[in-house]
């Protein structure tokens, strides 16, 4: 084959491979256009998701969108890629966060609206199966929104029914703060107005301020409208801010007064200690006359000539002498006298402080006495029940011994504060408080722990005894003649009770003994259980 020919050859395999790169170039260029076409599409789609979540996101959308278009450099398409994708994950971040959020505020508006009370049942159910299905977090806060509009269409069934008449139970409480015009003829919360009665009772106050507050709380009982109720409560209110301003000025003036007495004092010693620099001056003074006096006669003798003219000389000498020491004897006299007078003063004065530390420690024992006691029935209070059972306790701990704890509840209180009124709740409390102190062996201790609850602690007494005697003390209360408005009323007690175990703490104890009175209650009231 000639030269030419294979050239020629060349030359058109050349061609149908620049042919063919041509062809797959435009094939390349079809697939990369319709690709991206497909990606602004996409992009365009995303931009409208994302409009308004955030104006940057919008604009680099955009950007993305008219660098596909141009047919942009890669490595400029790569880069704003980049800086999108770190902005939706910043997104993504955002809305996890308001999902929990959301799952949070959700379950907290629907649990606020379960508490309030009269509910009407349909409302209750529907808003009980709602919380139900928003226990576990939604994947999505779009999801929230059918709920959300459940929950408020729940929200405006409660209103309504608040609304609707009679029985202003539901919302009550909002009533009386909302509706001050109302508060005449709105209805008198009278659970809160026996809250506020108990809570008074505990209160440790002057006998002054204490009579006071009852004659606040029975008018407080008879009021009838909630206008009344609030004047009341302003009144109980000052009383409390009397006491307290009281007590801080008794503990003023002795303050005040020990300050005084502490001055009064220093000032005496500073003088005693002036006098007495000055009265050893003045004996210095009468010593060295007497001294010169004396060196003075030596000399006379000395010089004298005649017998005579010594004896006259010592006369007279021993005259003035005799009137310098009677000088001085006087003077000391005087200043001893002087110093006894102050010594006295001082003693009378660190007595009359003596004597006010006294008054003001007994008041402190005694506060603090009466903060350890119930006001309403005499007995340990709270505090030092708690404090008394844990120390029990912890003796418990170190070396085991019989020890017992009993939790007792009046039957049925409620009844008597609401049949016959508070006041005559307050005395059945104090009539039992009494009777079982009275009948619990010695020894034992026994508090009021709150409402109508006591407590007993027992040191000694196997759960054999422990139980006589509480069936005893239940028996009691049960016979005590109770007579309100001429009815004749029985009163009973649930008791629980327990012993202390070795790996018990006070709570576990105290839920143990606690369980028994509610078993005692739940099986028919006026026993006592006793749990292991
Ligand atoms: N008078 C008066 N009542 C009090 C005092 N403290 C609590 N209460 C009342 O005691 C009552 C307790 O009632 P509930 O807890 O319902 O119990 P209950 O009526 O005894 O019923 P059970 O325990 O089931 O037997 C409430 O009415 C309280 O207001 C108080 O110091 N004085």
């Amino acid at each position: 084959m000639s030269s030419k020919s294979v050239a020629e050859q060349q030359v058109t395999a050349l061609k149908k491979k620049l042919e063919a790169a041509i062809q797959s170039r435009s094939t390349l260029e079809e697939d990369f256009s319709v690709q991206s076409s497909l990606l602004i599409q996409f992009i365009g789609k995303l931009s409208l998701v994302s409009k308004g979540i955030d104006l940057e996101l919008d604009n680099r959308l955009a950007q993305l969108r008219t660098l596909f278009t141009k047919s942009a450099p890669i490595a400029e398409i790569e880069s704003k890629i980049a800086v999108i994708t770190k902005l939706l994950q910043q997104h993504s971040i955002t809305n996890e966060q308001n999902l929990t959020r959301m799952h949070e505020q959700f379950n907290m508006a629907g649990e606020s609206l379960q508490k309030i009370n009269g509910l009407p049942d349909n409302v209750r159910r529907t808003l009980r199966a709602l919380l139900k299905e928003t226990k576990t977090s939604k994947d999505a806060l779009v999801q929230y929104i059918p709920l959300l509009s459940q929950l408020l269409e729940l929200y405006d069934a409660a209103l309504k029914a608040k609304d609707a008449p009679p029985k202003g139970g539901l919302l009550q409480a909002n009533n009386v703060a909302l509706a001050k015009a109302d508060s005449k003829t709105a209805t008198v919360d009278e659970s809160l107005i026996e809250r506020i009665s108990a809570s008074l009772s505990a209160l440790n106050l002057s006998k002054e301020h204490t009579n006071e507050l009852l004659a606040i709380k029975k008018k407080l009982l008879n009021d009838t409208s909630n206008e009344e109720v609030l004047q009341h409560f302003l009144e109980i209110f000052d009383v409390i801010v009397a006491d307290f301003k009281d007590e801080q000025n008794s503990a003023k003036n002795f303050l005040t007064n020990l300050s005084d007495t502490l001055t009064t004092v220093q000032n005496a010693v500073k003088e005693t200690l002036t006098s007495q620099k000055s009265s050893q001056q003045a004996n210095d003074k009468i010593n060295q006359k007497l001294q010169s006096q004396i060196i003075e006669m030596t000399g006379t003798v000395k010089k004298a000539l005649s017998l005579d003219q010594v004896k006259s000389d010592i006369n007279e000498k021993l005259q003035l002498i005799a009137g310098t020491l009677e000088q001085k004897s006087k003077f000391e006299q005087q200043s001893q006298q002087q110093l006894a007078n102050q010594l006295k003063e001082m003693a009378e004065k660190v007595d009359f402080l003596e004597q006010q530390s006294k008054i003001f420690e007994e008041k402190l024992a005694a506060q603090q006495q009466k903060s350890m006691q119930d006001a309403l029935t005499k007995l340990a209070n709270r505090a030092a029940f708690d404090d008394y059972f844990a120390k029990a306790m912890v003796r418990f701990h170190h070396q085991a011994y019989e020890l017992a704890l009993v939790v007792i509840d009046i039957d049925d209180f409620k009844l008597i504060n609401d049949t016959y009124g508070h006041t005559a709740g307050d005395k059945t409390l104090q009539v039992i408080a009494n009777t079982i102190q009275k009948h619990v062996s010695k020894n034992v201790f026994v508090g009021r722990y709150g409402g109508e609850e006591f407590v007993l602690i027992y040191s000694a007494t196997s759960k054999a005894e422990l139980v006589k005697e509480l069936n005893k003390i239940n028996s009691y209360v049960a016979r005590l003649p109770f007579k309100f408005k001429s009815n004749k009323v029985s009163i009973t007690l649930s008791m629980g009770a327990t012993h202390i175990q070795q790996d018990d703490n006070i709570h576990i104890a105290f839920e143990r003994a606690d369980k028994a009175m509610y078993q005692a209650k739940s099986q028919g009231k006026n026993q006592v259980v006793y749990l292991t």
